[in-house]
């Protein structure tokens, strides 16, 4: 009796939300939705480090976040998301954690490929930015498939940004220029 009671106040509740949800989204979707929405990855250890967990378990909850929150922007037509996740400075944690780090993209990156993922379900296309070059073998190659198997999703696009850091595109953005004879000027 009080498990008939439990199930049914526990999908009462899970209607209302859905309900809510809805109702929210309708009010949303009203007003102007930005066109692109950037989420910088942060407070991972931290958060860690609050709940007594570990790092890992850190880094594993900032990722799903910000896989719901990719998934509302789908829902509400943004066309650009980008994701700011491990620039050429995080290279400088331990060699433990950035061991860590190249495995957890590799796993999530392998994930994001699946048929049934968020970005599958939503018709997004990802582009991974910055010296991909500098990443873990694996790990680009992987992120280069992405790419690639995506390559024909047009709904949206998902910018994830790894191993980027200003000075190196400044350096990057540089070397074409100036072999095609563009002249710089020192700033005052
Ligand atoms: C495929 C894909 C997008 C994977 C992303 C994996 C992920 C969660 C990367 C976050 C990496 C990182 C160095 C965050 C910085 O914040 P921090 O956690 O060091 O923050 P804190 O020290 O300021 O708490």
């Amino acid at each position: 009796m009080l498990k008939t009671i439990d199930g049914l106040a526990r999908r009462l509740v899970g209607s209302s939300f859905l309900y809510m949800r809805r109702f929210l989204f309708r009010i949303l979707s009203v007003g102007p939705i930005p066109n692109h929405i950037a989420f910088i990855l942060d407070g991972n250890r931290r958060y860690a480090k609050q709940r007594n967990m570990t790092e890992g378990t850190g880094y594993r909850a900032g990722f799903l976040a910000v896989m719901s929150m990719l998934k509302y922007c789908y829902e509400l037509g943004v066309k650009y998301m980008t994701v700011y996740a491990f620039s050429i400075e995080n290279f400088k944690r331990s060699q433990e954690e950035v061991q860590y780090l190249m495995d957890l993209m590799l796993e999530k990156i392998k994930g994001l490929l699946k048929q049934e993922s968020v970005v599958n379900e939503n018709g997004v296309r990802i582009h991974f930015v910055g010296n991909l070059k500098l990443l873990d073998k694996p790990v680009r190659v992987a992120a280069e498939k992405a790419m690639h198997a995506t390559s024909n999703n047009t709904k949206s696009n998902l910018l994830i940004c790894v191993t980027y850091t200003s000075t190196d595109e400044i350096v990057h953005a540089e070397h074409p220029a100036k072999r095609n004879g563009t002249k710089f000027r020192k700033l005052a």
